[in-house]
């Protein structure tokens, strides 16, 4: 029997990959944060505030016990929102299981990459990234899907394939983790921006324009950081950038159509309990870009839009004003 799995975070993202990677022949183990929460997972094998309709496999433990969750096992993923890495990784103990980080965003205050707050908080592990399409429940209901996962440690990244990898659950391989979390995090913003150009009626060609010069400006991004320009068309580029900008599935997506449409940001947050990631990122990001000397237009349209410091209208016009260029 292989050694358990742990997967640290009991959201959506989290229970739907207990259930792509429970298999008979080894344990899963997901990590909740509340006790009441991994109580009830336990118990009922359902997790209906965040994805409701699937059901844990038998070989799937719930806890809220960190050292419980994490103990012997051969890897622990990280599936917390991103702002909340810092604090999940200060929490555990020192130890060698790697590392795979598969939350979206870059940390806000600091515009570190999530590896990068892992090298800082974790340096005793091994470190890889999965990204790419997925929303959760396709993957928890068995559905074809297609992730990257990258590492500058090649044979990490192949055993990790190894044992993630499944006919519904393909991995592919990469040696760029940071283009992957660059392009994985700003995916988010730029779908915020597309299901603003929507839901403000701008039509279907603002929304394909925003996505393409979306793309390149993440590639800038990336490229500035060390990134390889091939993962930007890849699952975690182009492939997650086409699902999560024109989808109403999107949580992202569907912020940015409901601002366009004249909510406030204030009702659309109240309350909430599940993950906007690019309401964060877009800010943490330009934060980054700022000190590469990179422009990121698009994620400062979403920046002032989210943070009050533009209307809508006045940061897509703002976009429309700016100099004609050479495309690249
Ligand atoms: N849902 C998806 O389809 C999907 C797919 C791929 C990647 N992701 C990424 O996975 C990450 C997690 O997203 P999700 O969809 O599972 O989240 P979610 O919105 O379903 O759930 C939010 C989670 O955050 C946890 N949380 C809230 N406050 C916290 C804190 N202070 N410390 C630790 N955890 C806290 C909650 O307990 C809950 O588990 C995000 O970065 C997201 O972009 C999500
Ligand atoms: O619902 P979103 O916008 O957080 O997107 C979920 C996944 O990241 C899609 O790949």
């Amino acid at each position: 029997m292989s050694a358990p799995i742990a997967i640290l975070g009991a959201g959506a993202w989290g229970t739907a990959l207990a259930i792509a990677l429970a298999r008979d022949d080894g344990p899963v183990r997901l990590w909740a944060r509340r006790a009441d929460h991994a109580g009830w997972l336990q118990q009922s094998r359902h997790n209906d505030a965040y994805l409701p309709g699937a059901r844990l496999p038998d070989s799937v433990t719930v806890t809220n016990d960190l050292d419980q969750a994490t103990n012997d096992a051969s890897v622990l993923l990280v599936v917390t929102p991103a702002q909340h890495v810092a604090g999940l990784l200060q929490q555990l103990k020192r130890g060698d299981a790697p590392l795979l980080l598969c939350a979206k965003g870059i940390e806000r205050g600091s515009g570190r990459l999530l590896t990068e707050v892992a090298r800082e908080l974790a340096p005793s592990r091994a470190l890889a990234v999965l990204s790419g399409p997925t929303f959760a429940d396709e993957v928890a209901a068995g559905k074809p899907t297609a992730v990257t996962i990258a590492s500058d440690d090649d044979p990490l990244a192949a055993s990790l394939v190894a044992r993630i990898g499944s006919p519904s659950f393909r991995p592919y391989r990469s040696p760029d983790p940071i283009g992957v979390e660059v392009a994985g995090a700003c995916k988010n913003v730029i779908a915020i921006a597309c299901g603003l150009a929507i839901g403000a009626g701008l039509g279907e060609n603002a929304r394909a324009a925003l996505l393409t010069r979306g793309l390149a400006e993440t590639t800038r991004l990336g490229l500035a950081l060390g990134g390889r320009p091939e993962t930007f068309a890849g699952l975690a580029g182009l492939g997650d950038l086409a699902l999560t900008a024109t989808s109403p599935r999107s949580r992202n997506y569907a912020l940015g159509l409901a601002l366009g449409e004249g909510a406030t940001l204030d009702e659309l947050m109240r309350g909430r309990s599940s993950v906007v990631e690019g309401a964060a990122t877009a800010g943490a990001a330009l934060l980054r870009a700022n000190r590469h000397s990179v422009e990121l237009p698009i994620a400062q349209a979403v920046a002032d839009i989210i943070e009050g410091r533009a209307t809508i209208r006045d940061a897509m016009r703002g976009l429309l004003a700016r100099p004609f260029k050479a495309e690249g």
